[in-house]
């Protein structure tokens, strides 16, 4: 009555009721443990009929009497204590449907006041009017304009009413269960023995910084070739470029670069995150680098120690992506593993490293930023050290991803929290509420980012229980069970079991996201998106409400071998495994979540061409409003939901931007020294750090071009020859420099440099 589990004291029946529009159904009075099960419904229209052809001499008993009194096999009252009587859907109160909770309760309230020990030979009379009066009645005939969509998923008509073993027979040629669920692992392992791959990456105009990281590395594969230790040529590199700038591109060259050099293996990639990982190609941190997501971080022994030191023995580069989400610590553990799997005991295994990222996205979750300077533990300060120790800055300036400046202008000062009430305005005829329906209507199939976890998951059961197929109809929706080794293990949370939740909600045609690395060279990786092609049970499975045996999917980037024309993916149960008060648990679930929606946390690296994007009313962390607004390729791309000016302006009273503004100051020209000078009026500089401060130590090198504008519009010089002459002069003047630098730091750096001069000359044609 209070909307609190019932469990089962032992010598009570439970009668679970489903209510579906005023309509009564009885479930599976099937108990597991004490506790109702109400996923194994049986015919659900038997306790309706056995009602509906109850004896006369019963004919007066209401349908909630009947379910708590009698024995509708023989229609016989129990003469101990009555059924326990639980009404489906069981609402939660403050969950936003309070009106209906409050219905419902008055509903199982009104009902269940008829407590008295009625012997229905003696309440006949009066128990006419009774019933005929109740408040349940009432309530159930307001009820009824309660939606037919208001009804759970999984619960409706259309969910219990679908043939869920229709499509089964489709997948017969390709295996039986068990083939299909270790497809992904044999397929992965045949991979693995005939691997050799160069990726087939499309022709691109590399921007001039760009070419300078590429070079970088060119520099280091001649010298591992060689086998010379060239001074001058950087070991730890640190390529920092604002969003969309190509840095994710410009991994995957360097990859293709080192593995054509050496082979498959020579370059251990890594992401902080499943989508970090598989944007640049890679594996988690975590994952490849055997290092644990809490506690500290442990040596390797035995089989996995000897694993790990094999693989590391072919790598000659590491790539880590998306910086800005590691942390202090987790850099020095980067830096253990590396030195245990190579044996020397030098930062980093010697190994040559590069950091690519954006420090103004987000930092890390629940931890200190590489550039934080708050006080840190002896293991983060290592990693801080180490970070510091990086010799080599490149800057990308160059936006690949949006070609509008007016709208790169509007994401740069986001980032820096720098918004002006004009890029207000801007944002503001974006919203929702500001654009006309047809516009809104473009974005019916675009992703939705929400800034927290819970708006994600409501927007996603509601959009997955209006899905239809193309006529119009409901699609149907099952709600897949996870499985348990114990029941305490029943009780744990989602984060608790690995992110596997305890029931799962899907349908057939429901955008999908994965929720674990199963082959991250082929793009399998948490955060992968998709599709929910079939769910197969099965033949003796409970329908709808049982688990699945696997599901079919189809990834939109997954490059990897499958089934069938549409190369789909079967995906079996995986575990979770933990202890608790209870003893060791363990949970069985599909690793899949619903995705019409997803967090802006899990969108960074993302280039979408739309989103419908809703920044949060409050800014709980760093960088969250210029993650999620660079995602799109154009202003016209987003559609935002209505924010306050306020909610932009706030980014300059964070104290955590303090830090954050500290390492910029560094990055953007610490102890930098202009070797150049400025060429014609608006002209070209290269910057030089010499590496070292007052103190001699060792600081980032700054190798930047990002002033090369030729801004020779507004000529000084009415006459064209003799201001071209001019710029000649100057290029040339230029060139030297610049040549000298380049040798001073042993980067052949001559191609790029005519690129440079060409473009100039280009715009000076303009
Ligand atoms: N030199 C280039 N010329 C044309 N397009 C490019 C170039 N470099 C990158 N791109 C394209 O620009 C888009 C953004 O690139 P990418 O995702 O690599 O940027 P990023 O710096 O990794 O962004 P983020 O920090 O947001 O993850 C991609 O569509 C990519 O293919």
């Amino acid at each position: 009555m209070t909307g609190a589990n019932l469990f089962n004291s032992g010598d009570r029946n439970f009668v679970a009721v489903h209510t579906d529009e005023g309509k009564w159904t009885l479930l599976n009075t099937n108990c597991v443990d004490g506790e109702l099960n109400h996923h194994h419904q049986k015919s659900s229209s038997s306790f309706m009929e056995k009602y509906a052809k109850r004896p006369s001499v019963v004919e007066d008993v209401s349908m909630w009497n009947a379910a708590k009194f009698y024995n509708i096999k023989n229609w016989k009252k129990f003469s101990k204590k009555p059924n326990i009587v639980r009404v489906f859907p069981r609402l939660k109160m403050g969950g936003g449907d309070d009106e209906k909770y409050y219905r419902q309760q008055v509903f199982e309230l009104g009902t269940g006041g008829v407590e008295e020990n009625d012997e229905f030979e003696n309440d006949e009379s009066e128990n006419h009017d009774v019933v005929a009066n109740e408040d349940w009645m009432i309530a159930q005939r307001i009820a009824a304009n309660i939606a037919p969509g208001d009804v759970n998923p999984g619960m409706r008509e259309v969910d219990l009413k679908y043939d869920w073993h229709a499509n089964s027979h489709l997948y017969d040629c390709y295996g039986d269960f068990k083939y299909l669920e270790k497809f992904i692992e044999n397929e992965k392992k045949n991979y693995e023995e005939t691997k050799n791959i160069i990726e087939d990456l499309p022709d691109i105009n590399f921007s001039t910084k760009q070419i300078l990281v590429k070079n970088v590395m060119e520099r280091q594969i001649e010298a591992l070739k060689n086998g010379i230790n060239v001074d001058g040529i950087p070991k730890k590199v640190l390529v920092h470029g604002k969003a969309g700038t190509g840095k994710s591109l410009l991994i995957r060259y360097l990859v293709n670069e080192a593995t054509r050099e050496f082979r498959q293996g020579s370059v251990l990639l890594l992401g902080p995150t499943g989508v970090a990982a598989v944007n640049s190609g890679g594996a988690t941190i975590h994952s490849a680098s055997s290092i644990p997501a809490k506690g500290n971080i442990q040596e390797l022994i035995g089989e996995s120690a000897r694993k790990f030191c094999d693989i590391i023995r072919k790598v000659k580069f590491v790539i880590i992506d998306e910086y800005s989400f590691i942390c202090c610590s987790l850099l020095g553990d980067i830096d253990y593993r590396l030195r245990q799997g190579t044996g020397i005991q030098e930062p980093f295994g010697n190994l040559n490293i590069y950091l690519f990222g954006d420090h103004r996205q987000l930092p890390p979750v629940m931890n200190r930023p590489l550039y934080s300077s708050s006080q840190l533990t002896p293991d983060a300060l290592h990693g801080k050290n180490l970070f510091n120790s990086f010799d080599f800055l490149f800057v990308l300036t160059q936006c690949h991803r949006q070609k509008d400046p007016a709208f790169q202008g509007i994401l740069d000062r986001v980032s820096m929290g720098l918004s002006t009430y004009g890029d207000y305005c801007v944002l503001r005829q974006r919203f929702e509420c500001n654009v006309t329906f047809n516009e809104v209507k473009k974005f019916n199939k675009a992703l939705r980012l929400f800034s927290t976890k819970e708006d994600v998951a409501k927007h996603n059961k509601k959009t997955l229980k209006e899905l239809t197929d193309d006529a119009g109809n409901l699609l149907p929706i099952a709600i897949i069970p996870a499985k348990h080794n114990i029941n305490g293990a029943k009780l744990a949370s989602e984060d608790k079991a690995n992110g596997l939740p305890k029931e799962l909600i899907m349908g057939c045609g429901a955008r999908i996201m994965l929720k674990r690395n199963l082959w991250a060279k082929k793009g399998l990786v948490n955060g992968t998106m998709g599709c929910l092609v079939d769910i197969l049970y099965a033949e003796d499975n409970e329908l709808p409400l049982g688990t699945p045996r696997i599901i079919m999917c189809q990834f939109d980037t997954y490059k990897g071998p499958g089934i069938g024309p549409n190369n789909l993916v079967p995906i079996g149960l995986v575990v979770s495994s933990w202890k608790s008060s209870h003893g060791s648990c363990s949970r069985l679930q599909f690793p899949v979540v619903l995705s019409y929606a997803c967090t802006i946390h899990k969108s960074q690296g993302f280039s979408l061409d739309q989103a419908v994007i809703d920044i949060g009313k409050r800014k709980f962390c760093l960088g969250i409003t210029y993650v999620g607004l660079s995602r799109v390729r154009s202003l016209d791309g987003l559609l935002l939901k209505d924010f306050v000016y306020e909610r932009l302006d706030c980014l300059k009273n964070r104290f955590d931007l303090i830090d954050r503004r500290a390492f910029e100051e560094e990055l953007n020209g610490h102890k930098v020294v202009e070797v150049c000078s400025k060429v014609v009026k608006h002209g070209y500089t290269v910057n030089k750090g010499l590496g070292k401060d007052e103190q001699g130590i060792t600081k980032p090198i700054v190798l930047s071009a990002h002033s090369f504008k030729m801004d020779v519009g507004s000529s000084l010089e009415p006459n064209v020859d003799v201001h071209q002459k001019l710029i000649d002069e100057k290029l040339m003047k230029v060139e030297e420099e610049f040549k000298c630098l380049c040798e001073s730091l042993c980067i052949d750096v001559k191609r790029q440099f005519d690129d440079m001069i060409a473009d100039a000359r280009s715009r000076s044609d303009l």
